[in-house]
């Protein structure tokens, strides 16, 4: 007998020691969802529930060499980056996915979380590094998943209102993404959480509920590896965004507590059966 080969995705991120949010929410998020996790590991954060102390960033040429060993000997079907770091990782990485196949204009579709800094606020990506997302990897992206703080460092535009979503999906669109995801999380003023979709031309509305916890560590990591998952299994791009908001939704709700400070949110409700 011999079983057959899972889709397989790839997370280019960062560790977190804590275990809440980057590689390890991107790993057990692909796991729950059944495709195999592979990973490029651009730089070791330290990291807990109260924040982010350091870290120390991947060589350049180690981050491709990851990425070209995987796909070319494993192959991957989706793939997602996180934390970046620095402006020469990104031109390592975009220089890969050209030659490995990753990207809009390729088979492998890419999803890019322009991460800027933790939740905590502290810093994953130098402001130099900035030019390097935009001209580099979101006119790669199939799809890109700005928070409304990315959305106000790359584009300048406040998100007050959910009417203002739009304008950050146009603003975010014109860097040359195929699709635009605005994420609602930290629009509080707002009673739900209804995230964007937009391609240019269709806009598609994404409602949620929006629960009153404070554990929300790695929300955004979760939400962008489910839909990766679903876009390695095939998914196009609107049902697989709306897998990812099912899948955030009950990842949300069952947060728990973890540490002094924020806990992260959960998989745990994927598992069928807890006995042993
Ligand atoms: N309190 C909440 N209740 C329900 N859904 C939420 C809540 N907070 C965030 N979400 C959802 O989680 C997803 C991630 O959104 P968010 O804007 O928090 O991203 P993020 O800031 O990148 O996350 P991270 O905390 O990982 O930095 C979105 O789909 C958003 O709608
Ligand atoms: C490594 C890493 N990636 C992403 C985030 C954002 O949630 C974080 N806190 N840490």
């Amino acid at each position: 007998m011999s079983n057959s080969t899972p889709p397989r995705a790839l997370t280019i991120a960062g560790t977190d020691s804590g275990g809440g949010a980057g590689v390890h929410a991107d790993c057990r998020t692909f796991f729950a969802c059944g495709v195999h996790a592979t990973t490029a590991v651009t730089a070791v954060t330290v990291q807990n529930s109260v924040g982010v102390s350091g870290f120390h960033e991947i060589p350049p040429e180690v981050v491709a060499a990851q990425i070209e060993a995987v796909v070319t000997d494993i192959g991957v079907t989706a793939a997602k980056t996180g934390m970046l770091a620095s402006a020469a990782i990104i031109d390592a990485i975009a220089d890969t996915c050209d030659k490995v196949g990753i990207g809009r204009d390729h088979t492998i579709p890419f999803v890019v979380d322009p991460v800027s800094a933790s939740m905590h606020g502290d810093q994953l990506l130098h402001d130099n590094a900035l030019a390097g997302l935009k001209n580099r990897l979101f006119p790669r992206a199939s799809l890109v998943t700005p928070n409304l703080d990315e959305v106000r460092l790359l584009t300048g535009i406040d998100v007050t209102s959910r009417d203002m979503m739009l304008d950050a999906a146009k603003a975010m669109f014109d860097f040359g993404p195929q699709w635009v995801l605005i994420k609602a999380g930290h629009l509080r003023s707002d009673p739900e959480c209804v995230d964007i979709l937009y391609d240019g031309v269709a806009v598609i509305e994404l409602p949620g509920p929006r629960f009153d916890v404070k554990d929300t560590h790695g929300s955004g990591d979760t939400l962008a590896s489910s839909i990766t998952s679903a876009l390695a299994k095939g998914a196009t791009m609107p049902s697989a965004v709306e897998f990812g908001k099912r899948f955030i939704t009950k990842a949300v709700q069952n947060a728990y507590p973890l540490g002094a400070g924020v806990g992260p949110v959960s998989n745990f409700w994927r598992l069928s059966d807890d006995r042993f």
